[in-house]
């Protein structure tokens, strides 16, 4: 378990912003920026894809990413890449099912924020057996952002998890957006994660506001 406590973990997921070079219109940093002051609570830095950056390139755009996180005191997370996480002392790590397994990245990682990728009730309660500190469960909706998501399946699996008893924290994640947020969070998440809403808006901390704030809303109808 991170050291970070449980409910201020919950917390930090409510705007769950996911980001790469190959998502944003604009310059990665400036996409960041904008959403950080629009009230994205937690980052995770995604570099994957056709022509996404790699070796020095992208280690120097993660650590430019970094400054910008530690500059507005917010969670700073990195998508599979272990070795890279590890060099930048990042305040933590998600891994997907075919990544390492759990109890590897937590020997690497013992005091860190270890997030895992769930699509079925059995990857989920492996997860929450070995020690995760959160979910992110999905393709809600469909994505285009992630070529290889799994079926698309609704707020189901978030359901059955809480009808369960788990208590672990969530984040809904594919195809959300602010109109979509609530229903996510009244399923039973912690937080959303987004990555094209925010880093193809018009105006990234515009749209962070508005998700934002349909989380606030959701939580108070909870
Ligand atoms: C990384 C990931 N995992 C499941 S869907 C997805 C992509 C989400 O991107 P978007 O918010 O643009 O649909
Ligand atoms: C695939 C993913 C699922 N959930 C989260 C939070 N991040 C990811 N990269
Ligand atoms: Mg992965």
């Amino acid at each position: 378990m991170s050291n970070l406590k449980n409910e201020t973990l919950r917390e930090a997921l409510g705007v769950y912003f996911i980001m790469g070079s190959q998502n944003c219109i604009t310059s990665p940093q400036k996409t960041l920026d904008l959403a950080l002051n629009g009230g994205v609570s937690i980052f995770q830095f995604r570099e994957k894809g056709e022509g996404a950056f790699v070796g020095t390139e992208k280690r120097q755009l993660a650590k430019e990413l970094q400054a910008i996180c530690r500059k507005n005191n917010t969670l700073f997370i990195v998508n599979d890449d272990l070795e890279l996480a590890k060099e930048l002392d990042a305040d933590g790590i998600h891994i997907g099912q075919d990544d390492e397994d759990l109890q590897y990245v937590r020997r690497e990682f013992p005091d860190k924020i270890i997030g895992i990728s769930a699509h079925t009730l059995e990857e989920v309660e492996k997860a929450v057996a070995g020690g995760a500190d959160y979910l992110g469960v999905g393709p809600i909706y469909a994505t285009e952002t992630k070529k290889d998501a799994k079926e698309v399946k609704g707020t189901t699996l978030i359901e059955q998890i809480r009808d369960l008893g788990y208590t672990i924290p969530i984040v809904g994640i594919g195809g959300i957006n602010a109109k979509r947020t609530q229903e996510v969070i009244l399923a039973g998440a912690d937080g959303v994660s987004v990555i094209t809403a925010i880093s193809k808006a018009e105006s990234p901390d515009k749209a962070s506001q508005e998700i934002k704030s349909e989380v606030t809303q959701a939580k108070k109808i909870k």
